[in-house]
């Protein structure tokens, strides 16, 4: 697989705040990229300096390996992004949305009738295809919008937020179509607050904080590294310091030593049924789990 982005050394400061700092990665073909990280973290100006939307104040960024600020008009024929706002004609059917933004992005009448074909069956949108965009529900307008993206010659597409407001069935026609759309050796950055869908993309982290990249890899990777499974039990009382296999702490003891949920539950009760226990009040039970969520809160308190 060829290396399609790659980011060295790259910075950003808007009035002297730095957003991005030394910003260093690369994508090959084909990747689904999960950009991650906070609100402000700098996840939108780095899609912009991809995009060749901003310029950077320092580095230098290659895609398709030519340098993206000498050759600007070439490369951006090859990039997408379907931005968090919608844009799309309200006025207009599916069809003919998608259409128009074919002949804007300059393909062919021969281009168009392929893509459009493709682009309809893979975000589900034949059924719909004659209604106005106006009439579309919140998801439907979503999936458009995504789709619309693909209009167009692109060999890379951004992908920001593109399921908020979609329902689950919207949710998982998107993540069905970007999964085919990067079989089909389209490189896919997508970013999303939704955690489940890095898992179900199966896509590389990147985690953004600070301007920084605080960490980067599959999901199994940032899951077995940061998501620390362990369970908590809060009570009422002041609780003993030494109960096996239990770490007592203000409040709440709480195991690492984790399993499938039925033996957890046989945790619960064999430690609540010691003896020194038996007379305490549980309050609440937490969970962390190894998912990706329990990686991003981690991350997050490290917050280099
Ligand atoms: N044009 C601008 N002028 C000044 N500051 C900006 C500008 N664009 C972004 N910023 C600041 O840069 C920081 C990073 O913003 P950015 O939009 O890249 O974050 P983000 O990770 O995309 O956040 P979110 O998850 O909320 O969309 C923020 O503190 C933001 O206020």
């Amino acid at each position: 697989m060829s290396v399609v982005i790659d980011f060295k050394h790259v910075s950003k400061q808007f009035n002297k705040r730095k957003v991005l700092i030394d910003v260093n990665f690369q994508v090959k073909t084909g990747e689904i990229i999960g950009l991650l990280g906070p609100n402000g973290a700098g996840k939108s100006t780095l899609i912009k300096i991809m995009t060749g939307l901003l310029n950077p104040d320092g580095g230098q960024i290659m895609i398709f390996g030519k340098q993206l600020n000498k050759n600007k008009q070439k490369i951006r024929k090859y990039l997408s992004i379907a931005p968090q706002s919608l844009a799309v004609y309200p006025q207009l059917s599916v069809k003919q949305n998608l259409k128009i933004f074919g002949e804007i992005n300059g393909l062919s009448k021969k281009e168009i009738k392929e893509k459009y074909s493709t682009v309809i069956q893979t975000f589900g949108l034949q059924a719909i295809a004659n209604q106005k965009a106006n009439n579309l529900s919140g998801g439907q307008k979503r999936r458009l919008h995504s789709a619309i993206a693909l209009m167009s010659p692109a060999k890379i597409i951004f992908l920001d937020e593109p399921t908020v407001g979609a329902d689950v069935d919207s949710r998982d026609s998107i993540i069905r179509a970007v999964k085919n759309l990067a079989k089909q050796g389209l490189t896919i950055i997508y970013t999303t607050h939704y955690l489940q869908e890095m898992e179900d993309l199966d896509a590389r982290i990147i985690f953004l904080n600070n301007g920084v990249i605080q960490t980067s890899g599959s999901v199994k990777n940032i899951i077995d590294k940061y998501a620390h499974p362990f369970l908590k039990l809060y009570f009422k009382e002041k609780i003993p310091e030494d109960i096996p296999g239990w770490q007592s702490e203000d409040g709440y003891l709480k195991s690492t030593n984790l399993g499938s949920s039925d033996s957890n539950a046989k945790l619960v009760q064999t430690v609540l049924n010691k003896p020194e226990l038996k007379e305490k009040t549980l309050t609440d039970i937490e969970i962390g789990k190894a998912d990706l969520e329990t990686a991003y809160r981690t991350l997050l308190r490290r917050n280099i």
